[in-house]
This record gives structure tokens, C-alpha cells and sequence, in this order.
């Protein structure tokens, strides 16, 4: 388990060309991951993440700023040290990064080897490695064998072979299918729950917030601009950037051009209600309108979990007369977020 703090970092290049303006890949960023947290960070292409993570493991010096991996000032260590502090930090990478050429069993082992483990140990720690990430019958399977879904997993027991109190995840399932990503995302969380190991993960997906992280930190050029519990960031989004990776993953209301569309086949009052976490009783919600004598069908929209609560947007449409319609609003705006889609 390790703590990591970021403290006001910031990281420039010089720019190309002569008098080319120092690009600023990170600005100004500051993240306390707290030990035993699954931190995410999430931003487009550019915004800062693999210079942030590359900061963090001592690969890149920063320009400003200080980064603490548990007791270590990474920021400050000469690099003879870092070497030391590399070895309590696991990493693994989209494309895997493994000795493609080498059975399973070697690409595991690497690390241990470096580390000068006794050939005994390294045995004994290979085959419980390989047991938890479920991969104990491809030991001897040479890794260019495997699918996309198991080189992860041998990628995500290299990791942590040498017992690391924090796992860097660049992208780690980018590259795979929605079933197999959900597949490593939930050994992703094996590790983190009972091995306790601090995880910060790096993606310009949502899906894989959605699924595991505990906290996020959204960027964009190089900022931090919102940053907290994940169901709190994404269930009220405070900026664009966020409301748009929100709409690739979670029920929203229907954007103009499919509001258009549903009022072609919705003659009636088209309403959206917000569900936080249970602070709605749905069953309540469809009651107070059944008692108000009104028509309900639900026309987009869902429930769904994020970071182990739940969080809704429904559009329902309303049938019946004007006034009973007018009625059955007034009732809902007193017990749920509602807003009446015109
Ligand atoms: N070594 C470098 N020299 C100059 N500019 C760099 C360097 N590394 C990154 N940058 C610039 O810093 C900015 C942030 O890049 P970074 O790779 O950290 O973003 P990212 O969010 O990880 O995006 P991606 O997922 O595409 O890698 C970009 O404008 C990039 O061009």
C-alpha cells in the first residue's frame, strides 16, 4: 500500500523550432492518491497522462512541483536511487510489453531475476503469481500464443512480482474487446481489494472509471480540471469535458437531435428525471404518477453503476390531460431533479 502525492507539478518541453513556445504538458497539477485507492486519470489524447505517469515512476523529471511515492520524493532522488524505488512500483502497458519470443513462466520471472531472487523463490513465486491472475496451465505456453486477454494477465503478474505497494496502468486494456477489458478490470480489482496495492490507471475510456475506480482526476491540456470520488465527478459533471465522457457511458438525456426525433413519436409531455444513489424511490416516482391518473412509458435513458452506486437518467413521456399532466410535475419536481425537456 503506498500513498502518492502530486504536488502542484508541472512539466514542460522545449518547443520545436527556435523560438517556439515550451510546450506545457503538465500544468500546475496536484493529486493525493490515497494508499489502497484505485485512482483514475482520465483525458483525451494530449492532456498530459502518460507525461504525469512517467513523472511519477521517475522516467521524467518534472519542471515544477514535487511527487511523493510513499515516503519517496521521486521528484529529487538521483536516479541510482530511483532504481530502488522503481522496484515498489509495478507497471503494466497497452501493448503488454513482454518477451513475445519467451514462454510465460520467463516473462514472470524477469523481474525476480533482475531483482537477484534465488532460483528457488522465483520458482515458488512464479507458480502462485500465475495462479492468481489464473494462468497457472500456460506456464510453459509461449506468450506470443495467448490472446490479448492473457498476455495482460502475464503482464499483470510480472507487475507484481516483485511484491509492489503501487501498479501504474497505461492504458492497460485499450487494446482489448469490451468482454475481455471487463475481464482484467475486474483482476484489476482482485489485486487492488485483497492484496491491498494501490492502483493509478491512466485511459481515455469511461467505462473502465465506471468499473473500478474508487477516485478520478479528469485532465485536459495538461490541467486538472475536476478531480474527486468518481460517482460525485460523473453523476454532476462541472465541465465539458466531463459531461462529454459522461455521454459515452452513461444514460443521459437525449441530445437535440434525438429529442427532434422522439417528439416525432411522443405526442405527450416528455420529462427527465435524475436517479442519485437511491435518493429517488423509483417506485415512489411511477406511484405519484399513477395516482394522478397519468400514462407513463419511459422513452430513453437507464440506471446504471458507477463507482458501486447508482446513478439514472430517464426521459419518460406523460399522457393524459393537460392539467392531471401539469399535476403529476408539480408532485415529481418535489421529490426528484426534474427538468421538463421542451
Ligand atoms: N518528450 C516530449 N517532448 C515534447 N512534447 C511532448 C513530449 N511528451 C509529450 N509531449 C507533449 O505533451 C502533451 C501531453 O502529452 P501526453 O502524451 O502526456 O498526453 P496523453 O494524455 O498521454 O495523450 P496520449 O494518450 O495520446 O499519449 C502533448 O501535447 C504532447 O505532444
Amino acid at each position: 500500500m503506498t500513498r502518492v502525492q502530486i504536488l502542484g507539478v508541472s512539466k514542460r518541453y522545449p518547443g520545436r523550432g527556435k523560438d517556439a513556445a515550451p510546450v506545457v504538458a503538465v500544468d500546475d497539477v496536484s493529486i493525493d492518491v490515497a494508499s489502497g485507492e484505485i485512482h483514475a486519470i482520465i483525458g483525451y489524447s494530449g492532456a498530459g497522462k502518460s507525461t504525469l505517469l512517467r513523472l511519477i515512476n521517475g522516467l521524467e523529471r518534472t519542471t515544477d512541483g514535487r511527487i511523493l511515492v510513499g515516503e519517496d520524493e521521486v521528484s529529487a532522488l538521483p536516479e541510482a536511487k530511483l532504481r530502488a524505488v522503481r522496484g515498489g512500483i509495478g507497471m503494466i502497458f497497452q501493448q503488454f510489453n513482454l518477451f513475445f519470443s519467451k514462454r510465460v513462466a520467463k516473462n514472470v520471472e524477469y523481474p525476480l531475476v533482475v531483482a537477484g531472487v534465488p532460483a528457488e523463490e522465483r520458482k515458488r513465486r512464479v507458480a502462485e503469481l500465475l495462479e492468481f491472475v489464473g494462468l497457472a496451465d500456460k506456464a510453459q505456453a509461449y506468450t506470443d500464443q495467448l490472446s490479448g486477454g492473457q498476455k495482460q494477465r502475464v503482464g499483470i503478474a510480472r507487475a507484481l512480482a516483485t511484491n509492489p505497494g503501487l501498479l501504474l496502468a497505461d492504458e492497460a486494456t485499450s487494446a482489448l474487446d469490451p468482454q475481455t477489458s471487463q475481464e482484467v478490470l475486474a483482476l484489476l480489482k482482485r489485486v487492488n481489494n485483497e492484496l491491498g496495492i494501490t492502483i493509478i490507471l491512466i485511459t481515455h475510456e469511461m467505462e473502465v472509471v465506471r468499473a473500478i475506480a474508487d477516485r478520478v482526476t479528469v485532465m485536459e491540456h495538461g490541467r486538472a480540471v475536476e478531480q474527486g470520488d468518481v460517482f460525485e465527478v460523473f453523476s454532476a459533471p462541472a465541465t465539458e469535458v466531463t459531461r462529454r465522457f459522461v455521454a459515452t457511458a452513461l444514460p443521459t438525456e437525449p441530445d437535440p437531435d434525438h429529442l427532434a426525433a422522439l417528439r416525432e413519436r411522443h405526442r405527450g409531455r416528455l420529462i427527465s428525471l435524475t436517479f442519485r444513489d437511491g435518493d429517488v424511490d423509483q417506485p415512489v416516482v411511477f406511484r405519484t404518477i399513477a395516482e394522478r391518473g397519468v400514462g407513463v412509458s419511459i422513452v430513453h435513458g437507464g440506471v446504471t453503476d458507477v463507482g458501486g452506486r447508482s446513478f439514472g437518467k430517464l426521459t419518460l413521456e406523460l399522457i393524459g390531460d393537460d392539467l392531471k399532466v401539469e399535476h403529476a410535475v408539480a408532485a415529481l419536481a418535489q421529490e426528484t431533479e426534474l427538468e421538463v425537456l421542451a
